[in-house]
């Protein structure tokens, strides 16, 4: 057996959409988060969990079809998010993994954490006044250090 993506080992699309389907949910209750996603689409949830399954080797849906990098980057320009919002955002996704069941070994919540705080300080990077420019590539995480243990070939 191979090494399987990220994207599959946590249950392929239907599972980022239910990880942020739960997230959003809590995020509109929240008194820190509520106002900052008040004006937010119906569709938000969705185009989240395609972003973060591409960022996981899923299919190229976000990059196809609502602008990769630079369409995600620009939703986040002038919005000034702060360290207090940002750490109650990873907390709730952190909630809502548990909660919806998503793949819980070691392996492969160490590399969902990873991308995560990484992903967070970004969205503050480009919320603020010095924000780089918005293009670049989507990010591709791998496994890194910690790739899930699978049957060696032949087992
Ligand atoms: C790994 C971290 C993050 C990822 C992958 C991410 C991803 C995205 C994506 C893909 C969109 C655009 C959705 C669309 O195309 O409709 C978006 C929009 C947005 N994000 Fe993030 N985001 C992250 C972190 C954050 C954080 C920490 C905050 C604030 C606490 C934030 C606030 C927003 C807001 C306010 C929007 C615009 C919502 C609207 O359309 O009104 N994001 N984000």
């Amino acid at each position: 057996m191979t090494t399987p993506s990220i994207y599959d080992w946590a249950g392929g699309a239907e599972a980022f959409d239910r990880l942020t389907t739960a997230f959003y949910r809590e995020v509109h209750k929240d008194p820190l988060l509520a106002p900052v996603f008040a004006a937010a689409p119906a569709e938000h949830p969705h185009h989240v969990a395609l972003f973060l399954a591409e960022v996981f080797g899923g299919p190229r849906t976000y990059s196809a079809d609502h602008g990769g990098h630079d369409g995600m980057a620009r939703h986040h320009l002038g919005r000034h998010i702060t360290q207090e919002q940002r750490r109650r955002w990873v907390s709730l996704l952190m909630d809502a993994a548990d909660e919806v069941g998503l793949a819980a070994d070691p392996e492969f919540r160490a590399v969902f954490a990873y991308y995560i705080e990484w992903g967070t300080r970004m969205a503050i990077v480009y919320s603020g006044d010095d924000a780089p420019p918005t293009e670049g590539p989507m990010p591709a995480w791998d496994w890194g250090q910690t790739p899930p243990w699978v049957p060696p070939p032949g087992a």
